[in-house]
């Protein structure tokens, strides 16, 4: 698959949300948030439930209907949700070609992208198999492959790996983190793991009371983030002291330092 290597366009943003205001009724969700999302940069927004994390993303992906303030995509945008949403009356491959229905692709050449796409996923050989028949790691690869085929310059993942066991997390970990490498969009993970988005990004929010609350720069490179790195280390305190979480005890956190 040819993807466009975002980091040499040259613009300075890809996605922008500027003074971005959004209530339902009379309750405000997300109140004047600025957000510029840079070419290839990997973002992960955090925040306790019902912050408006998910009402973020929809702004980004262009699922809300009636935003207001400014927000400003410049490129294709792709997302993949915590369920995969695979029709089950199409086989595997066509879910993933039906991504690129919209553009000037012939059957032929969508029919050879989708092959493409599931070959980066490592799914070629389900490419005629029914959704149905997959596990919930495959069906979020199959997911993850239709979000990659149409060269996406912003991907929004919401919560794409919460469903899934430990060890396929981590699998999809490393998939998510080699696509990134070698296609590099932009891309806004949406999660409740900390771990994961010290695993993953370049930058973890902290959203509260409808705004950007925190932001970390993660520069620690990634083969070395470990739980016991003392920067990352450090960030993870200060990040689940801003969710307002003091003391955590997971085994999650001890999968994790495999997946470093
Ligand atoms: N279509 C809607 N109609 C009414 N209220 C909504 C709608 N969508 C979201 N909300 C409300 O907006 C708030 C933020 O929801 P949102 O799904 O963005 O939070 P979240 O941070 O993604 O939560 P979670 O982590 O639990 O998924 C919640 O109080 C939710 O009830």
């Amino acid at each position: 698959m040819a993807l466009v290597d975002n980091r040499t366009r040259g613009t300075d943003t890809v996605a922008r949300l500027s003074r971005h205001n959004r209530s339902f009724g009379s309750t405000a969700v997300l109140r004047e948030v600025d957000l510029a999302i840079r070419p290839g940069e990997f973002l992960a927004l955090l925040g306790r439930s019902g912050s408006g994390k998910s009402t973020l993303l929809r702004s980004l992906a262009g699922l809300d209907p009636s935003p207001s303030g400014e927000v400003v995509v410049d490129g294709r945008t792709s997302v993949a949700f915590q369920e995969p949403r695979l029709l089950p009356w199409r086989r595997v491959g066509e879910n993933v070609a039906l991504a690129l229905l919209n553009g000037a692709a012939s059957r032929q050449e969508r029919r050879e992208r989708a092959h493409a796409a599931l070959e980066e996923v490592g799914l070629t050989e389900k490419i005629d198999a029914w959704p149905l028949s997959l596990s919930g790691g495959q069906a979020q690869r199959v997911s993850l492959a239709r979000a990659l085929v149409s060269e996406p310059d912003l991907l929004l993942l919401d919560e794409p790996f919460s469903a899934l066991d430990a060890l396929t997390r981590i699998e999809m970990h490393r998939l998510v983190d080699q696509l990134w490498r070698r296609h590099s969009p932009a891309v806004l993970l949406v999660t409740h793991d900390v771990d994961e988005a010290l695993t993953l990004a370049d930058r973890v929010l902290v959203l509260d009371e409808g705004r950007v609350a925190r932001e970390w720069r993660v520069e620690v490179r990634r083969g070395a983030r470990t739980p016991q790195h003392p920067e990352i280390a450090e960030v993870r305190e200060q990040v689940l002291a801003s969710l307002g979480v003091h003391h955590e005890t997971t085994t999650h956190h001890a999968l994790e330092t495999g997946a470093a």
